[in-house]
C-alpha cells in the first residue's frame, strides 16, 4: 500500500486503532502513512518511525484525493460531508470507516473478517471500494455465536444488551466516573462508619443521583447505580435504532439479505466502561447435542472462547472486568432452556473499542496489503 490517510486517529477508536497498528507493527507496510485533522492544521502528527509530519487538513478533497486508501474513525458527520463529494470527484481509493453513515449503502461492505472474510473477498473481486465497520454489539455477537450461524442451526436470536458507557463516546465515559464520584462522596462518612445503617447510606445515594447537580449532561439520566434501557434514537416501529441494528447488520455482514434471519431484543446502558455483554436467547433450527454446539462455537475464530457453565469459571471470566482490554470473546452460560430442546441460552462478552471499533479496520488494511 503506498499512501494511507488516517483521519480521526486521535480520537478514542482512533487512538485504539494506533495502538493495535503500533502494537502489529501494520505501519511497516505501509510505504507513506499520511495524518489528517478537523482542528490541527500544520501541527505535528504522530511519529509512527518515520518522524512527526503536520498534520494535513482533513477537509481538503485535493490533499485527500492524493491517497490510495483513507481510514476514518472521524465519525458519521464527517463520512456524510466527504465521502460524497470525494467520490463525485472520481477518487476510487478505498474508504475504510468506523462510522455508522454508509454501513447500508449498495456499494458498502460491512467488515469483520473472521466471520464473513468471504464476502470482503467477493466485494474486493467485484471492485468494490467501501469497506465500513459494524455496530459494535452485533459485531461482538457475531465474534461470539458466528459458529452456529455458518452452521446453518439459527432460526433467530433474541439479544438483551448490557452495552458500556465508551459506546457513547469518551465524554460518557469521564461522566459515569464522575457519577461514580459523587454517589461515593454524597455517602463517605456514613461508609466509613461500620455502625451506620445501609438504608441510611442508600437513602442518601438515592437522593444524590436524583438531585439536579448530579452530572447528567452527556446521558442525560443518572447511569451509576441505575442504567439506560434506551441506545440511540427512536425508530417509528418502536424499536431503538441499536436494536434495529441488530438484524440490519447481521444479515448484511453475513450475506444473508435475501432471506434474513431475525434478529431483535432491549438494548441497554449499563455503567460498564468499554465492555458490552449480551443474554442471548438462541432459537436452533434443530435440537443439537450441547457439546457439539461448544465446538461449533470454539471452532468459530481464534478469539471466541467457550466458558464451561460452571459459576466460579463464570464469575471470574465471563464479565468486563476480565475482558477489557483483550481481544478475547468469551461466551459462556450455555444451556438448553426450559422453553425446549432447540432453545440455547449464552452470554457473552467483547471489548467494544477493539472487535466493536478499531480491529475490524486495522484488519482490513492488512487484508488490502495482502493483495
Ligand atoms: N465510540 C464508539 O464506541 C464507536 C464509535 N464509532 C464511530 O467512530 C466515531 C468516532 O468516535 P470516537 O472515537 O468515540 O470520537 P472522539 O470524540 O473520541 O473523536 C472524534 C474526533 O474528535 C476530535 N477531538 C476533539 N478534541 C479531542 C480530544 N481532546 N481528544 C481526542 N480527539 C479530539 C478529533 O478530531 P480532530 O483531530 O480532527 O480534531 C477526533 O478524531 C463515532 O462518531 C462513530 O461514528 C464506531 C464504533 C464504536
Ligand atoms: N451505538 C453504540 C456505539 C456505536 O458507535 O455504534 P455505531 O457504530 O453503530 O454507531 C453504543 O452506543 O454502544
Amino acid at each position: 500500500m503506498n499512501r494511507v490517510g488516517f483521519v480521526g486517529w486521535r480520537g478514542m477508536v482512533g487512538s485504539v486503532l494506533m495502538d493495535r497498528m503500533r502494537a502489529e507493527n501494520d505501519f511497516a507496510r505501509i510505504a507513506e502513512p499520511v495524518f489528517f485533522t478537523t482542528s490541527q492544521v500544520g501541527q505535528p502528527g504522530p511519529d509512527v518511525g518515520r518522524g512527526a509530519q503536520p498534520l494535513l487538513d482533513a477537509e481538503s478533497l485535493d490533499a485527500l484525493r492524493e491517497m490510495d486508501v483513507i481510514v476514518t474513525c472521524q465519525g458519521g458527520d464527517y463520512t456524510k460531508s466527504i465521502h460524497p463529494r470525494l467520490r463525485a470527484s472520481g477518487w476510487d481509493g478505498y474508504w475504510i470507516d468506523a462510522a455508522s453513515a454508509l454501513r447500508m449503502e449498495p456499494n458498502a461492505t460491512i467488515i469483520l473478517d473472521p466471520v464473513n472474510g468471504h464476502v470482503i473477498d467477493a466485494a474486493l473481486d467485484a471492485g468494490q471500494r467501501d469497506f465500513i465497520g459494524g455496530n459494535c454489539t452485533v459485531s461482538l455477537m457475531l465474534m461470539a455465536i458466528g459458529g452456529l450461524f455458518h452452521a446453518g442451526l439459527v432460526e433467530w436470536v433474541s439479544a438483551m444488551t448490557y452495552q458500556a458507557a465508551s459506546g457513547a463516546g469518551a465524554k460518557n465515559m469521564r461522566e459515569l466516573l464522575e457519577q461514580m464520584g459523587a454517589l461515593h462522596a454524597s455517602v463517605r462518612p456514613l461508609l466509613a462508619d461500620p455502625a451506620s445503617a445501609i438504608l441510611d447510606i442508600d437513602r442518601g445515594v438515592t437522593e444524590t443521583m436524583r438531585d439536579a447537580g448530579f452530572p447528567t449532561a452527556s446521558f442525560g439520566a443518572p447511569l451509576a447505580g441505575s442504567l439506560i434501557p434506551w441506545i440511540d434514537t427512536q425508530l417509528e416501529n418502536g424499536q431503538s435504532r441499536e436494536e434495529w441494528k441488530g438484524q440490519a447488520e447481521t444479515n448484511r455482514i453475513l450475506g444473508l439479505e435475501t432471506a434474513p434471519i431475525p434478529v431483535d431484543g432491549l438494548c441497554v446502558r449499563v455503567g460498564a466502561m468499554r465492555c458490552h455483554s449480551q443474554g442471548l436467547t438462541i432459537k436452533l433450527t434443530r435440537d443439537v447435542p450441547l457439546p457439539e454446539i461448544e465446538q461449533l462455537i470454539a471452532g468459530a475464530n481464534e478469539w471466541v472462547r467457550v466458558i464451561p457453565n460452571d459459576r466460579s469459571l463464570t464469575v471470574r471470566e465471563l464479565s468486563p472486568a476480565a475482558v477489557t482490554g483483550t481481544l478475547s470473546v468469551p461466551v459462556g452460560r450455555l444451556r438448553k432452556m426450559n422453553l425446549g430442546p432447540d432453545y440455547l441460552s449464552a452470554f457473552t462478552v467483547g471489548d467494544q473499542l477493539l472487535w466493536g471499533a478499531a480491529e475490524p479496520l486495522r484488519r482490513m488494511l492488512a487484508i488490502l496489503a495482502d493483495r
